[in-house]
């Protein structure tokens, strides 16, 4: 089934830190958000998994640069996202997408009446179907969609060989913390030759920060299926 192109774009601390472990995630210098803003304003959907939105109440939206926002999408298992963060505030003038396992219907109502599109796309063992909900927003128009984490909906994309592309912005800073968390969490792959391969295509200096662009080296349906094999023989 056709899904949208995925970039998964993260700022990191030089010691691999995604948010210190008392939660501040204001990693990435001011020259490095106006690029992150311009690439929302490149692609036609931004996502984050929940644990985010609460705690970063985050925008989503494009203001540092001209352009227009895309569609903000929420994967939500519960439909649990406060009624009174940013994302559902602003849901009627920036097109607002939680993608949940299932919901109450109360609970949609209250978050359409705000402008919220609410999508009942079945479970994953992670939370939301990964799968079926990038389809859904492919049918919804979304070719392009910026993943901005956090860690744990990136596993979720990555061990299902969902990630077409990763860019991370390395911030001059270290900040140590066993409970940093990295950009990619959950369970991780067992061994180093099981991880997702990555191909550096670019390297450049934007303000303080080093960027480093990556694609995910061979088709990531090809990615998923030798990762599935490998995971069999290893068990
Ligand atoms: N420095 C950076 O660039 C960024 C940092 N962050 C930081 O990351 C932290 C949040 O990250 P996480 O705790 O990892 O949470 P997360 O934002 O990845 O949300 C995970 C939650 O999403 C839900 N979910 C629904 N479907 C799911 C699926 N298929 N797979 C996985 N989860 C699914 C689950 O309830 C799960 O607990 C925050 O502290 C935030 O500040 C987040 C984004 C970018
Ligand atoms: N690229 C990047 N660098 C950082 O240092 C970050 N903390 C993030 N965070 C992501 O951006 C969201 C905040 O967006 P708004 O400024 O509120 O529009 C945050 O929730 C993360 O997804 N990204």
């Amino acid at each position: 089934m056709p899904r949208p192109k995925v970039l998964y774009n993260v700022g990191m601390t030089a010691d691999g830190k995604v948010v210190t472990a008392a939660g501040d995630s204001r990693i990435s210098g001011e020259e490095d958000l106006k690029e992150v803003h311009r690439l929302r304003a490149e692609h036609d959907a931004v996502a984050v998994g929940i644990n985010t939105v609460r705690k970063d109440d985050p925008m989503l939206n494009v203001r540092l640069v001209e352009g227009e926002d895309p569609i903000r999408v929420v994967f939500d298992t519960e439909c649990s996202i406060p009624l009174d963060c940013r994302l559902v505030r602003t849901a009627r003038d920036i097109p607002t997408v939680v993608l949940c396992a299932e919901a109450d219907p109360g609970r949609v109502e209250k978050l359409e009446k705000r402008g919220v599109k609410v999508e009942e796309v079945g479970a994953c063992e992670d939370g939301v179907d990964v799968e079926r909900g990038l389809e859904l927003l492919y049918d919804m128009g979304v070719r392009t969609l910026l993943l901005e984490g956090g860690p744990t909906l990136a596993w979720s994309f990555l061990k299902r060989g969902l990630i077409d592309e990763f860019r991370v912005a390395v911030a001059p800073v270290l900040v140590g913390g066993s409970d940093a968390l990295t950009p990619v969490e959950g369970e991780g792959f067992p061994r180093v030759d099981l991880g997702v391969g990555l191909e550096l295509k670019r390297v450049e200096r934007v303000g303080r920060d080093v960027v480093l662009w990556y694609e995910v080296s061979g088709s990531a349906a090809d990615l998923a299926s030798e990762h599935e094999e490998a995971r069999g023989r290893s068990s």
